[in-house]
């Protein structure tokens, strides 16, 4: 029998629309891998606050783009993530990375090293892939067999991002979330967009379940008629 040809997944979307919970389900469900992208572009910021970068200096940002070793495990249901094989799972999760990821990820040299590596992480999944981020289905992977974009109301994404993290502030919580989907999605190369034949999901009134069998649908119907 032939073997069937890998399906890719593009799922992107703001924070906190649930891309990650979805996609890591989505890929487990149906035995495909899974690249979170966001946690490679912590990982780079991971780095360069350790190394002292400067990160309000662009040029100073792509002089070290290629310097930090990032790798992804792609198992859906344990994810790595390492920098010169250091585990970094925790530590690219701080609010001082978040609150400086925006910055490195708008440098045109870290998009085009990482967009590299999920390009050849994606070519390497035998039976296939589900891609999580912002910019999979416009520019990393446009010939995805599936693009999914999730939204949510700021309320919603706010609410769920702060129920992570005990005693910390919706109010607060939903304006860096917001300042963070602007930065994304006004940068110059590939900012955060939906492609034109990404299929838009507003997961603001669905459980995790319904967006996950949502999606789940959508493959098992592109896989079919591949
Ligand atoms: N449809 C949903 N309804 C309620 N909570 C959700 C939904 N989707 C995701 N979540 C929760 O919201 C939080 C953020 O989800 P996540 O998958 O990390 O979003 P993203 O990757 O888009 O930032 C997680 O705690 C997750 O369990
Ligand atoms: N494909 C991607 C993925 C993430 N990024 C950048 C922009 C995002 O604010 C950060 C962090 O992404 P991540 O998915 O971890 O963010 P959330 O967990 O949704 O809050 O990385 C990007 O520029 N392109």
């Amino acid at each position: 029998m032939e073997t069937p040809a890998a399906v890719i997944v593009a799922i992107d979307g703001p924070s906190g629309t649930g891309k990650s919970s979805t996609s890591k389900a989505v890929a487990a469900q149906l035995g495909l891998s899974y690249l979170d992208t966001g946690a490679q572009y912590r990982a780079i910021t991971w780095w360069m606050v350790n190394n002292g970068i400067d990160l309000t200096d662009p040029t100073a940002i792509a002089a070290v783009a290629g310097k930090a070793d990032i790798v992804s495990g792609t198992d859906p249901a344990a994810p790595t993530i390492t920098v010169d094989g250091t585990d970094v799972a925790g530590p690219i999760r701080t609010t001082e990375v978040t609150s400086k990821v925006s910055a490195v990820s708008a440098v045109p040299e870290v998009r085009a090293r990482i967009t590299d590596l999920q390009r050849s992480i994606a070519k390497g999944a035998e039976v296939g892939i589900v891609v999580e981020g912002r910019d999979i289905g416009t520019t990393v992977l446009p010939d995805a067999d599936l693009k999914i974009f999730l939204t949510a109301s700021p309320e919603a994404r706010a609410a769920r991002r702060s129920g992570e993290v005990k005693g910390s502030d919706v109010k607060a919580t939903q304006e860096a979330l917001v300042a963070r989907d602007k930065a994304d999605s006004s940068r110059k190369t590939s900012p955060l967009a939906k492609a034109g034949d990404a299929v838009e999901v507003d997961t603001t009134e669905l459980t995790l379940q319904q967006v996950i069998e949502c999606v789940v649908t959508l493959v098992e119907e592109k896989r079919a008629a591949k």
